[in-house]
């Protein structure tokens, strides 16, 4: 058995070592960070740091991946930023690919670290899963990063190297990203809001150019879109949150859903569907604006059905269409409560959120959703045009004149022809000619307000079955 002196000595020795160690590996790094290019010194600490991993006197910041109920942005944002410093000595890697995702993901697993340098501080990402058991007993996981650097340098990586991930992130993640539509899917009933959002890739191929609508409104809301985007610090500087409201309204079929996906598009922002008829409350829709992320648009599709509001609001539980059962104060869906959200996303912490309300009837709407200041922009999206119906023509037939051209433009000025009946009309045949025959004779027998114009029996038929279907 060793003596205590013996003991003590081995400990003395060891911590001069330790401390020996220490200096060389602080000295090579004083003297590296000055001659060495970052990549070169996150190498070099990657080999020394995994010998020795602690480096004087040590902050490590811990980033979870949810914080109560909220997405921590800061985490996704880490992850994507690591995913440049992989490298192929770390030994496990998660990976990943969703259905729909053009690219596989990699991600450190628990456990390894990877090393950075920024400015001369050397900083370790460590990538965490802590197991923790919730009341049934059953094991979730916890995951998180933590970034370990010498604490002298705390206010440095919390002000400009965080900064600094959270830009490069979203740069990558700009360059990479399939913009998601996230809904709240079949909820009814179950009365359990928690984590309700589910995500898909959007996938719809609208963009501003195949959008058949006013050019003036089109470029105006580009122009606006833009200046919305590059604004970030003037909205810091006058104190206002950086959010945007449109409302999109004109008849079904005009392109007001397609507009949506052309901004989505666009901005390679994610979609979030907010289905009012599967929202029980108003704490429900609190807790859903809380778990939205960044760079959304937020979609309150038909908005003029806040009528059923009303009537849930006034009404109780027996007006209400959708069955909940809903009694009781405070446990409705109210317009207040949508204002009170709406408002919500004005002042929440959030940041780059767009809300876009659509509705047929903008006459039905309640004025306190028009008030200034609630909606920035009103974007009337109307009949087809002849200038629409040129890009119409473009996008289905390839084509950017025609004889039949002056015909329809006269005909389109005299009816009222939704884009999306046009564009039905010319996705009839690949051949031009017939297409814009068919839609020569679709737009007169508009004008006549009979489905049965010189059409012959067969045309006839076809065209009465299509609009039995509308
Ligand atoms: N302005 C348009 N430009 C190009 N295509 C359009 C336009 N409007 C409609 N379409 C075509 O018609 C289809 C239906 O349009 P969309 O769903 O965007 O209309 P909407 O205004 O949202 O209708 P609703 O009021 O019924 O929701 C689109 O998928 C698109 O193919
Ligand atoms: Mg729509």
């Amino acid at each position: 058995m060793p003596s205590t002196t013996s003991v003590l000595s081995t400990y003395t020795t060891f911590t001069a070592t330790t401390m020996l160690v220490r200096g060389v590996i602080s000295e090579i790094q004083a003297i590296t960070s000055q001659l060495i290019p970052n990549r070169l010194q996150a190498l070099l600490l990657s080999k020394l740091g995994g010998l020795y991993p602690n480096w004087g006197s040590q902050m490590t910041l811990i980033i979870d991946d949810y914080e109560g109920y909220s997405f921590n942005e800061l985490y996704e944002a880490s992850q994507i930023y690591l995913q440049t410093k992989i490298t192929p000595s770390m030994e496990r890697l998660r990976v990943s690919k969703g259905s729909k995702d053009n690219k596989v993901a990699v991600t450190m697993d628990k456990g390894e670290a990877v090393f950075d340098v920024f400015e001369g501080i050397q900083l370790r990402w460590e990538a965490t899963c802590v197991e923790t058991k919730d009341e049934n007993g059953g094991k979730t996981e916890k995951r998180g990063i933590e970034l370990s650097f010498h604490s002298k340098y705390m206010e440095k990586v919390i002000n400009s190297y965080l900064e600094y991930v959270i830009e490069t992130s979203k740069a990558i993640q700009e360059k990479n990203q399939v913009v998601k539509l996230f809904s709240l899917g079949d909820m009814a009933g179950s009365g359990d809001m928690d984590g309700s959002w589910g995500s898909t890739n959007l996938d719809h191929p609208a963009t501003f150019d195949k959008l058949a609508m006013d050019p003036a409104m089109k470029k105006e809301l580009i122009d606006d879109l833009d200046r919305f985007v590059r604004r970030r610090d003037f909205y810091k500087k006058v104190g206002k949150a950086w959010k945007r409201g449109y409302l999109l309204y004109g008849p079904p079929g005009t392109g007001k859903s397609s507009l949506i996906a052309a901004m989505a598009n666009y901005l390679k922002f994610n979609v979030y569907d907010l289905e009012l008829s599967s929202i029980y409350n108003n704490s429900d829709l609190r807790r859903l604006l809380v778990s939205i992320r960044n760079r959304s648009i937020i979609v309150i599709e038909d908005i003029d059905c806040t009528i059923d509001i009303e009537n849930r609001q006034a009404g109780g539980h027996d007006q209400d269409k959708g069955g909940h059962d809903l009694q009781g104060k405070g446990h409705e869906l109210t317009l207040s409560g949508l204002l009170n959200f709406i408002d919500g996303l004005w002042s929440s912490t959030g940041d780059e959120r767009i809300i876009v309300f659509t509705t047929n009837n903008k006459e039905k709407l309640d004025p306190a959703l028009l008030r200034p200041g609630r909606m920035d922009m009103h974007i009337h999206m109307s009949y087809c045009t002849p200038s629409g119906f040129r890009v119409l023509a473009s996008n289905y037939l390839d084509i950017t004149s025609h004889d039949l051209f002056h015909e329809i433009d006269q005909l389109m000025m005299e009816v009222e022809a939704t884009p999306a009946e046009i564009a039905e009309e010319l996705m009839r045949s690949e051949d031009a000619d017939i297409a814009l025959e068919g839609l020569v004779k679709f737009l007169q027998n508009k004008k006549l307000g009979s489905g049965k114009l010189d059409s012959n029996g067969e045309e006839e038929g076809f065209k009465e079955e299509n609009e039995s279907n509308e």
